[in-house]
């Protein structure tokens, strides 16, 4: 039978790092219904706020891994694009956040160009579903328009599963949460494509990639380690290792919000991948849901909409990590740089 990941072409994940204690929620239990399940789908939602999403055995788990891995192999291509070509499609001028972006060190030799230590990009639920006045974007884009349309789809499927589970734990009136959350309303989604060659661990890029994510859920695939989290607990860095055939999801800020704490938005970051991995180019696909566009309240008070909150954070004026205290601002002063522009 054919390996429905291409996790086994790299080498695996090294047996002698500390990894992050993440729990396996079954998709298909979830589908069913399956009251332990979902009980320990919450109590990772409050704890950790991280956990794979085991896809095996749910129709619509595996499609979404046959899909994903697809997809891996169009952001490859497309990170293969001359930078010429890539920058058309850059920030800020395509978009100041839905657009292609990279940081950038200067050659080991001094007289090569640059070399871009970081790559992604950013393409909105809104463009790929043809709800709004599509952005430019390479014919490589546009040829698998198609497995973009279903990704979407299937990801927002397994999402609005988990949203139905966390409805029902937090007692809030049916459908609350999928009503902030309806697919063909004009929110902050997107698909990212991120890449990374091979490079040497360095604190300073390791402390300002630490982040939270600013929306609701997110679903992530990776091939490689490099992935870390800071448990609460221990407060160390510790590696998740990538698992065939499951993704990982983690709650972001919104979640925190509209809970009022009770769920967890954990901090962080992606270093270079450890052990025999390093050595190779690391890749993530990551689909990213956020509540709707549209202002939650009437209040004229109201400080955001998620749209504005969306665009601050993710254009870094507004760096920071989001805890069960609140949104704390970044405790250090990021270096601006064209990739990472801080705005005043
Ligand atoms: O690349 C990864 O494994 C995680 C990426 C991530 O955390 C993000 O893009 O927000
Ligand atoms: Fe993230």
């Amino acid at each position: 039978m054919p390996a429905l990941t291409s996790h086994h072409s790299l080498p695996p994940f090294p047996s002698d790092v500390e990894t992050a204690p993440l729990v396996s929620i079954s998709l298909a239990k979830l589908e069913a219904g399956d009251t332990d399940e979902s009980a320990a789908f919450f109590v990772a939602c409050k704890r950790l706020g991280f956990f794979y999403l085991d896809m095996i055995g749910s129709s619509l788990g595996e499609t979404i891994v046959s899909e994903a891995e697809a997809l891996n192999v169009v952001q490859k291509e497309f990170f293969e694009l001359p930078n010429s070509v890539k920058d058309i499609y850059g920030r800020p001028h395509l978009h100041p956040f839905y657009a292609y972006r990279y940081n950038e060190v200067p050659s080991t030799d001094g007289t090569s160009p640059p070399l871009r230590n970081f790559e992604n990009y950013n393409l909105r639920k809104d463009d790929i579903l043809s709800q709004c006045d599509r952005l430019a974007c390479h014919d490589l884009i546009l040829q698998h328009q198609s497995l973009f349309e279903r990704y979407v789809v299937h990801c927002r499927a397994a999402i609005d599963c988990l949203l139905e589970h966390l409805n029902t734990h937090l007692q809030l009136p049916e459908g609350t949460l999928a009503k902030l959350h309806r697919i063909h309303e004009r929110s902050g989604d997107h698909v990212r494509f991120t890449q990374t060659p091979p490079q040497q661990f360095d604190e300073q890029r390791a402390r300002r990639a630490e982040h939270t994510d600013f929306g609701s859920l997110t679903v992530l695939f990776n091939w490689l380690g490099g992935l870390q989290i800071r448990t609460a607990d221990t407060n160390r860095w510790v590696y998740v290792r990538p698992i065939p055939g499951s993704c990982v999801v983690n709650l972001g800020d919104a979640m925190v919000t509209f809970t009022a704490g009770i769920l967890r938005s954990n901090v962080h970051r992606v270093v270079p991948a450890p052990g025999a991995q390093a050595g190779f180019v690391r890749n993530s696909l990551v689909f990213f849901t956020r509540p709707e566009d549209k202002p939650m309240s009437d209040d004229p008070q109201e400080e955001m909409t998620s749209d504005e909150w969306i665009m601050k954070r993710g254009t870094g004026q507004l760096p920071g990590v989001f805890t069960a205290k609140g949104f704390e601002p970044a405790a250090f002063p990021l270096a601006p740089s064209a990739a990472y522009p801080v705005k005043a």
